[in-house]
């Protein structure tokens, strides 16, 4: 037998002594099996910690893909061992926190949604899409998008949503009645269709058209709650906007945000929500995240026509953060 398999052998039995050896002699960490399976995800299966801390510490990567999209600490989390969960979380944290710092470190040349901004976008009933049929935004999220406006509008008062889409945390935004409502929205064509259907004539909207990172300096007062749903931006741009939270929020304020990072992934998004909760209590708020069942939002037939399915999870966490006591 190859070394690699006798690797996945050793693993899958929990033979630790003999994974070590294997590991010391060079076998192939990385491997994947007939099944597409890594010797990772057979510890993290029978929940063995140890197999599964010495395979990460020979550079077993953590977030590998079996064929149908499950990684070690998915398997670690549907078999319930906590243990081996904990580990894989631990490192899938660490390496997207070292992974950030290294992007932070290179230039940047463009922004990140550059393209999209300056596309054709379409417009249907039941959703946005951009050039190449990806949804910007669609109405299943509506429920969602309700929900995000009651957690922000608790204290009434001055309102920041960024990034208009449908228009649908908007028009719940509304019907709290706050005193004013601002929106941020970089699209020419999203702007042009808010402007259409009436939104700059309401008497508390001020619509603020560009991108949020050059328009923020241009807000002259802090907000009671503020959204943030953009499109085509990565977690790099979200943990930019969160720089300016502290600055942007009343003392009592509530902010949220699109909880939509690695919505096709059961454990890299549980890895998404502590990164992003992680790097927000270093800059004063604590975070509550309200878990919210989505499998009835999202019908056979909500995906038609559109090219990614961008979430396929059961439950949504609704973020609320505020400042720590
Ligand atoms: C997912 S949609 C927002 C959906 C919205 N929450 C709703 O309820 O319909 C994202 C919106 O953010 C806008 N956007 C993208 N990048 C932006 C940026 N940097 N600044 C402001 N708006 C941006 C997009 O044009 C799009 O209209």
């Amino acid at each position: 037998m190859e070394e690699a398999d006798q690797l996945r052998v050793a693993a899958k039995s929990g033979d630790l002594k003999k994974v070590q050896t294997l590991i010391n002699s060079g076998a192939d960490v990385t491997h994947f099996d007939n099944e597409g399976l890594t010797p990772l995800m057979h510890a993290a299966k029978i929940g063995n910690a140890e197999i599964v801390t010495a395979l990460l510490e020979s550079g077993a990567p953590w977030n590998a893909l079996t064929p149908s999209n499950l990684s070690a600490g998915d398997f670690a989390m549907e078999e319930g061992h906590q243990e081996a969960f904990d580990l894989l979380l631990k490192t899938g944290i660490q390496s997207e926190l070292i992974l950030g710092t290294i992007a932070r470190n290179q230039t940047k040349n463009e922004y990140s949604n550059q393209e999209y901004l300056q596309d054709r976008v379409s417009f249907s009933e039941d959703k946005i899409m951009d050039s190449e049929s990806k949804g910007v935004m669609m109405a299943w999220e509506k429920p969602l998008m309700e929900a995000h406006a009651k957690a922000i509008c608790i204290n009434g008062g001055r309102i920041l949503n960024v990034g208009f889409g449908m228009g649908l945390v908007d028009t719940a935004i509304q019907q709290y009645g706050p005193s004013k409502h601002t929106i941020i929205e970089a699209h020419p064509e999203v702007y042009k269709r808010m402007i259409e259907s009436g939104w700059g004539e309401k008497e508390n909207v001020q619509i603020v058209f560009g991108r949020w990172q050059d328009v923020l300096d241009k807000l002259d007062d802090r907000f009671d709650g503020i959204f943030f749903d953009t499109y085509g931006e990565y977690y790099e741009d979200l943990r930019e906007f969160h720089q300016n939270l502290p600055k942007l929020l009343k003392p009592d304020g509530v902010y949220s945000y699109f909880n939509g990072f690695c919505g096709s992934n059961a454990f890299f998004h549980v890895v998404y929500c502590n990164l992003v909760t992680l790097e927000i209590e270093n800059l004063g708020f604590s975070t509550q995240l309200i878990p919210l069942p989505v499998k009835d939002c999202l019908g056979d037939d909500v995906w038609e026509g559109v090219k990614q399915k961008y979430w396929q999870l059961d439950t949504y966490y609704l973020p609320v953060c505020q400042f720590s006591d």
